[in-house]
């Protein structure tokens, strides 16, 4: 024990001297940087707190304007707080501006540099990357759409039936998809036990993956006491084989399903089919997959709770995108498709997508990239091996661009006049409105899938329901009342859902014989 406690009291000492002389050579090197708020100690730097994080970088934002230099232990993060910064650095230097922070425990230990989130940018990244281009690219997304469509019809009926569960019901629609695509993978709850068991992974990344957590990621030389002194270590090799066996086992299981013919194409099938073309290792491909689910499906469930949120407090909101779905879907016809709902037809559903992604943004702190070049920026010199990061909530509520930027106002996004509205982007990303998905070569490539779930399950409560807040008044809806993590929920909260009209709740149970959720419903009973 006393052998334990000296290795680590010398390992400790040596991190604690290179930091000094980091920061010393650093202070005195670095000196064309930005301005900041002072740090709190001159030994860890600045600290950013682990509640709302993204108010506090806001309130900087306002402080020292759309650059500024924050030092974490003895490294800089440049906080991009306006569109004009974060566009370009992040958009127009991504070729230096793509890599990610060290991350061991998260990163190295847990997901043997295979978690595409925190890859770092190098060969492998740009492999998964060209992978996830062509099986998740807009015209590849298009093809998931009856899943989609499908899993949209099933999270109404239980909308209609269990309303006040309605956060859980947009969790399970979010996993049903992406089990789907990812792995054909069919499930009825979220208690499936694949899904507890990726959920039990996830969290434990989670954990692992804030800033501090391991002693690992603060003193990096740890890493090299043997393993067998070296609790950290173990840990994370244990949680890293728990992910592998669980990842390994659905790809394992789809190679089966493809050989005898039961497997619809998705993810994995279509990266098997390429797997030697494409020089991918079963251990690479399986985590590349396995990684869909934690970037794909909890985003994609607040994305939801947020547009009821935004319904409950901003009525009219809700009054106007029904009259123009219902314009496009023919009354009580049935529930809208995607045929039916191109930015052409139905340009204010498109702009209140837009609105839900600014208004309250998901990814509210963004994420972190690192510089692999030294950045020049107004005169500043950003010096290669530092992070940058454009929290979205500082970007996305800048009231210069957006006005009143806590108003809900999806005309923010539209152009034209009553006969030909068109959606438009800010300046900052044309094509793509908001910046929800990120920036420059680390852009989110599921977003054809997210936006679509988004598109069709907006539409598709719009025509079957009214959504208010249960008091009736809007003001009692706590519009700031949001957790604290990275991809950021809303707290629970209240909301009513009533079908609008009797003939609509039967074509919602109509179309659930189709998917067979009324059968099995039934059958549970
Ligand atoms: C509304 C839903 C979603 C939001 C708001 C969202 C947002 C983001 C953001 C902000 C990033 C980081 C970008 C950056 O570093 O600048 C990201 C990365 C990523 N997202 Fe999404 N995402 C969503 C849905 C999805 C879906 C459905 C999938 C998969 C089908 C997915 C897969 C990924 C992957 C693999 C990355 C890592 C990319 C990389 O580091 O190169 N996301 N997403």
């Amino acid at each position: 024990m006393t052998d334990i406690r000296l290795a680590l009291s010398a390992a400790v000492a040596v991190v604690a001297l290179i930091v000094l002389r980091a920061l010393v050579s650093r202070s005195t090197s670095a000196r064309n940087l930005p301005p900041g708020p002072p740090p709190e100690s001159w030994f860890t730097g600045n600290r950013i707190p682990s509640t709302h994080p993204w108010r506090t970088l806001e309130k900087w934002t306002r402080q020292f304007g759309d650059i500024y230099t924050l030092r974490i232990g003895s490294t800089y993060l440049f906080v991009l707080g306006q569109a004009s910064s974060a566009h370009q650095i992040m958009d127009k230097q991504s070729g230096s501006s793509s890599d990610r922070p060290r991350q061991i425990m998260a990163g190295e230990l847990i997901s043997d540099n295979r978690r595409m989130l925190i890859l770092p940018y190098g060969a492998r990244w740009r492999l998964f990357r060209k992978v996830m281009h062509e099986t998740l690219q807009d015209k590849a997304a298009k093809l998931y759409e009856p899943i989609q469509q499908h899993e949209a019809t099933i999270a109404m009926l239980h909308l209609g039936r269990t309303p006040d569960r309605f956060q859980q019901i947009f969790k399970r629609y979010a996993a049903a998809v992406i089990m789907q695509v990812t792995y054909d993978y069919h499930i009825t709850s979220v208690d499936d036990p694949l899904i507890k068991n990726v959920e039990e992974c996830l969290s434990d990344l989670a954990y692992w993956i804030r800033p501090g957590t391991s002693l690992l990621d603060r003193y990096p030389p740890l890493l090299f006491l043997p393993t067998l002194i070296n609790p950290w270590k173990r840990k994370g090799l244990e949680l890293r084989a728990r992910e592998q066996k669980l990842f390994m086992s659905q790809w394992n299981a789809v190679r089966s399903r493809v050989k005898t013919n039961q497997c619809q194409p998705c993810f994995v099938s279509k990266v098997q089919e390429r797997q030697h073309e494409l020089g991918i290792t079963d251990a690479e491909g399986s985590s590349m997959a396995g990684s869909l689910f934690g970037a794909g499906s909890d985003t994609t469930a607040s994305g939801l709770a947020i547009f009821v949120m935004a319904m409950c407090k901003f009525p009219t909101v809700l009054r106007k995108l029904q009259e123009e779905i219902d314009g496009v879907c023919g009354g009580d016809r049935c529930m809208p498709t995607f045929a039916d709902l191109s930015p052409e037809q139905t340009p204010y559903l498109h702009a209140v997508v837009q609105e839900t992604l600014r208004w309250r943004p998901i990814s509210a702190g963004g994420f972190q990239h690192k510089l692999t070049q030294d950045v020049e920026y107004r005169g500043f010199l950003l010096p290669k091996g530092s992070s940058v990061v454009a929290p979205h909530w500082s970007i996305s509520l800048d009231e210069n661009e957006y006005p009143d930027p806590h108003v809900f106002r999806p005309e923010r996004f539209l152009q034209g006049d009553e006969g030909e509205v068109k959606v438009k982007g800010t300046w900052f990303a044309a094509q793509r409105g908001s910046v929800a998905f990120g920036f420059g070569r680390r852009i989110c490539p599921g977003l054809h899938i997210a936006m679509r779930s988004l598109i069709i399950n907006l539409a598709a409560m719009a025509w079957c329901f009214d959504i208010a807040h249960p008091s009736g008044n809007p003001d009692n809806v706590d519009d700031l009342a949001f957790n604290s993590a990275a991809n950021s929920h809303p707290l629970p909260f209240e909301a009513k859902f009533t079908f609008r009209s009797p003939a609509r709740e039967k074509v919602v149970h109509d179309e659930n014989r189709a998917t067979g959720e009324f059968a099995r419903l039934a059958n549970q009973a």
